[in-house]
């Protein structure tokens, strides 16, 4: 199963459970008090009044300078947590227990919050930083915790990683780090841990990151270990990732590279959907928008909420990796011999790359027939393509693309095959895949892939091109499904993908890919997720 879209139903049982944000603190305000008690005066009760130019939550008084003066004592003084925490803490909470996804969780808990502009920023950093830094921070939890971090509950565990990050890898002051965290496992947990959660934390806080990855490392058995710990990716992440570059044609050097770029926020990147909007138009629309680097329909921005942008709610731009534009360019451009009247979209669901072909083959006078296992995703392809002609749509549908093969066979001029995959390309927007991903998900996927292809070869007419795309560029996925696909088979030609890609990139640039047929992009090399792109043309 794909893993970028699981809906995160987690709302009501969360709310059961512990009742939502106001509730929490209205019922723990008595537990706040004597937590407030206990830390004495290195805490300060975090308000949504304001957060300083780092990122420390400020109440009014600590901004106006006078942050120790009331007349209340110890006691008497009401603590409440910091929002902005409590919203990661929710997150990180329902991604460990509850399978959710930080992406989709997030927006809607800190509109839940209410919170905005640099309040909402410190709570994703928490949130996506603490979940990309996961393995280096259980590294370092595992020495100050005095037993297993796996019999830890996992709700104090998510406290303290939270408690971790913004000791490590954040510029929080380390009294407000523990204080803060310490109030935040009261409020969210109970009174029980407060000590435990102190007293793990002053032990992380002894050590800077460097020195407790120096300690790590220096124990370390091997160079996987090592840059598993040093860039906080699983071990066989590790060794997939490099894997997959050697195969390319790069070299195991440019690893470390690779694994920081993961651990790199992603600007958003937009896409002009032609035909409906040019390129121009949209940079005009984007706050700060920048073209992108390679692909002629591509803007690009920091800080912006595609909810903002005009063109992307009336459907003539979307949120759309570079990579994965290039790619549904490249194979809209492949040559093929014959009519060009109907395409195949096998996997389609969310539908970003069928609203793109879709409005090329709105322009070009063909028709898009979108398809897609997961009734839920059927939806979101219907709602990517609101914009688009519909006339340039046969149908959006919900079914099996293992069985279009069988029940169309010679029949589509262009077919995309984007497979479900492990998504080790797009590691950077999804930070808790790396954690979520197992080697062992890859047998069922690579035989769900080489289906999936199998069906798009019997699918496609001889003449025609069938682009096989994973956002993953581990070896098992990509060329050996097409090597696996193809054997003993002289019915089809691989095409040199390097070069229809560099055919569709912006004047000038250069992708500077190695040699075909297949084709690799490169976070670290290209800005772009990990998109792998091998076209095959039927010749008989
Ligand atoms: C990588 S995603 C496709 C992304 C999409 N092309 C886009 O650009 O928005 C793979 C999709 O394949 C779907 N899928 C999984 N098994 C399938 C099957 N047997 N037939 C058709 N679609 C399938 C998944 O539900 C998922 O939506």
């Amino acid at each position: 199963m794909s893993n970028d879209d699981r809906r995160d139903g987690d709302h009501s049982r969360d709310g059961d459970r512990r009742g939502g944000a106001g509730r929490g603190r209205d019922q723990s305000g008595g537990r706040q008090g004597r937590g407030s008690e206990r830390l004495g005066k290195g805490s300060h009760g975090a308000s949504d009044e304001g957060r300083d130019a780092a990122g420390r939550h400020r109440g009014a008084a600590r901004l106006r300078g006078d942050a120790s003066r009331t007349n209340l004592a110890p006691s008497e003084r009401r603590r409440s947590t910091d929002p902005a925490r409590l919203v990661a803490f929710d997150v990180l909470e329902q991604v460990e227990t509850n399978d959710a996804y930080a992406n989709l969780s997030l927006p809607v808990r800190l509109d839940r919050a209410r919170l905005h502009g640099r309040d909402a920023g410190f709570a994703t950093e928490l949130t996506y930083g603490t979940l990309r830094q996961q393995g280096l921070y259980d590294a370092i939890l595992a020495r100050c915790v005095d037993r297993d971090l796996r019999t830890v509950d996992p709700a104090l565990l998510v406290v303290l990683r939270l408690g971790a990050h913004q000791l490590l890898g954040m510029r929080v002051p380390p009294h407000a780090a523990v204080s803060q965290t310490v109030a935040l496992a009261r409020e969210r947990i109970g009174a029980g841990p407060g000590q435990l959660v102190n007293a793990v934390l002053r032990k992380v806080s002894a050590k800077e990151r460097d020195e407790w990855l120096a300690e790590l490392l220096a124990e370390a058995e091997d160079d996987v270990v090592r840059l598993s710990l040093e860039y906080s990716h699983p071990a066989w992440i590790v060794r997939a990732l490099r894997g997959a570059l050697i195969v390319d044609g790069r070299t195991a050097a440019e690893l470390p590279d690779l694994l920081a770029a993961d651990n790199e926020a992603p600007a958003v990147t937009f896409v002009a959907r032609p035909g409906l909007l040019t390129t121009d138009e949209l940079l005009a629309d984007v706050p700060r928008g920048k073209t992108t680097r390679f692909s002629p329909v591509g803007v690009t921005a920091t800080g912006v909420s595609p909810s903002d942008v005009r063109s992307v709610r009336r459907g003539a731009a979307g949120v759309q990796d570079e990579g994965s534009q290039l790619v549904a360019l490249a194979l809209a451009a492949a040559p093929i011999d014959g009519p060009d009247e109907r395409w195949l979209d096998m996997c389609a669901g969310p539908g970003g790359k069928t609203a793109l072909l879709a409005a090329i083959a709105a322009e070009r006078g063909a028709r898009v027939l979108a398809n897609e296992a997961q009734a839920h995703r059927t939806e979101l392809v219907r709602r990517n393509l609101s914009a688009v002609d519909p006339v340039a749509i046969e149908a959006v549908v919900t079914g099996d693309g293992r069985l279009i093969g069988e029940d169309e066979p010679a029949s589509f001029d262009r077919i995309l095959v984007d497979a479900p995959c492990t998504g080790l390309g797009a590691l950077r927007r999804r930070p808790e895949s790396r954690w979520r991903k197992k080697v062992s998900d890859l047998p069922e996927l690579t035989a769900l892939q080489g289906d999936l292809l199998a069906s798009a070869l019997a699918a496609v007419r001889v003449g025609g091109v069938v682009a096989y795309v994973t956002c993953s560029p581990h070896h098992a996925e990509t060329r050996l499904v097409v090597e696996d696909a193809l054997r003993g088979r002289d019915d089809f030609e691989l095409m040199d993908a390097p070069a229809a890609l560099q055919r569709v990139v912006a004047t000038g640039a250069d992708l500077e890919l190695g040699d075909g047929p297949h084709a690799q992009l490169w976070p670290h090399a290209h800005g772009t997720d990990a998109m792998h792109l091998t076209l095959l043309r039927r010749i008989g």
